[in-house]
């Protein structure tokens, strides 16, 4: 579950991204936020991974208390929250197998256990076959389908993502959405920023509308509300 409290961010110069939010996503939800472009979206989702700290108010993810949680504690809440980016941030010199498994050899897990882990989840997106490739040489849904697999190789609670099609062709995004569903079905909390109006407006879920960084509307089977 996450939890925020009147949470305020203002970064060193001087730019105020969230003012006063509180909000609350149960376990299982499929969340997505919406909002103008330097709304305060990306600053609302880092905070939940601690990429950024609040200026003020409480956040809670899993029981973790985000702002007093001690420096070497984040690798423990990190495990319980997978991040998928838009840009996808594969490492380019490894292969997909390797970038996968790198997030469980950090932990130091059993060589057999990361490559059970590994097929299981590359499996998971449909990537059996590409496993020794080189990011390079695989297409952007894949390589988005590569970095979904690496965030859900902990088994993590949570699934957060920054606008993952924002880089995609419409048909390649939609196969995304597609596994994002299918990860949400098996019980994995989601959280997706995203400007993608059609996807919103379909595969109808929770709504959060960001503007000026304060929550400006929670539709349980929302819209997406804006032109682009
Ligand atoms: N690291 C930073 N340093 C200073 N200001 C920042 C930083 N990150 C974001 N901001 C500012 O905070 C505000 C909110 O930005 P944020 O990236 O959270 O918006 P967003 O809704 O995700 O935008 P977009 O849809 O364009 O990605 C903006 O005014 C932005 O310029």
């Amino acid at each position: 579950m996450i939890e925020m409290h009147d949470v305020w961010k203002t970064y060193p110069n001087g730019a105020v991204a969230l003012q006063g939010v509180s909000v609350r996503i149960d376990k299982g939800e499929f969340v997505y936020v919406v909002g103008p472009s330097g709304a305060g979206k990306s600053t609302f989702i880092k905070l939940m991974y601690r990429e950024e700290r609040p200026s003020k108010g409480s956040i809670f993810v899993n029981g973790f208390n985000i702002e007093r949680l001690k420096e070497r504690k984040i690798p423990l809440l990190r495990r319980q929250i997978g991040v998928v980016f838009q840009d996808f941030k594969l490492l380019p010199n490894m292969t997909v197998q390797e970038n996968v498994a790198f997030a469980l050899e950090v932990i130091e897990a059993s060589p057999k256990k990361i490559r059970q882990r590994v097929n299981e989840v590359l499996e998971l997106v449909g990537l059996t076959d590409k496993a020794k490739d080189l990011p390079a040489h695989l297409s952007g849904g894949q390589q988005q389908r590569v970095s979904i697999a690496r965030a859900l190789i902990n088994n993590p609670s949570v699934i957060i993502a920054d606008e993952p099609t924002g880089n995609l062709d419409p048909e390649t995004s939609w196969d995304i959405m597609r596994l994002f569903e299918e990860i949400n079905n098996r019980g994995t909390t989601i959280v997706m920023a995203t400007h993608n109006k059609e996807i919103v407006n379909t595969l109808k879920r929770r709504v959060l509308a960001v503007e000026g960084g304060q929550i400006v509307r929670d539709q349980k089977r929302g819209v997406y509300g804006y032109e682009n």
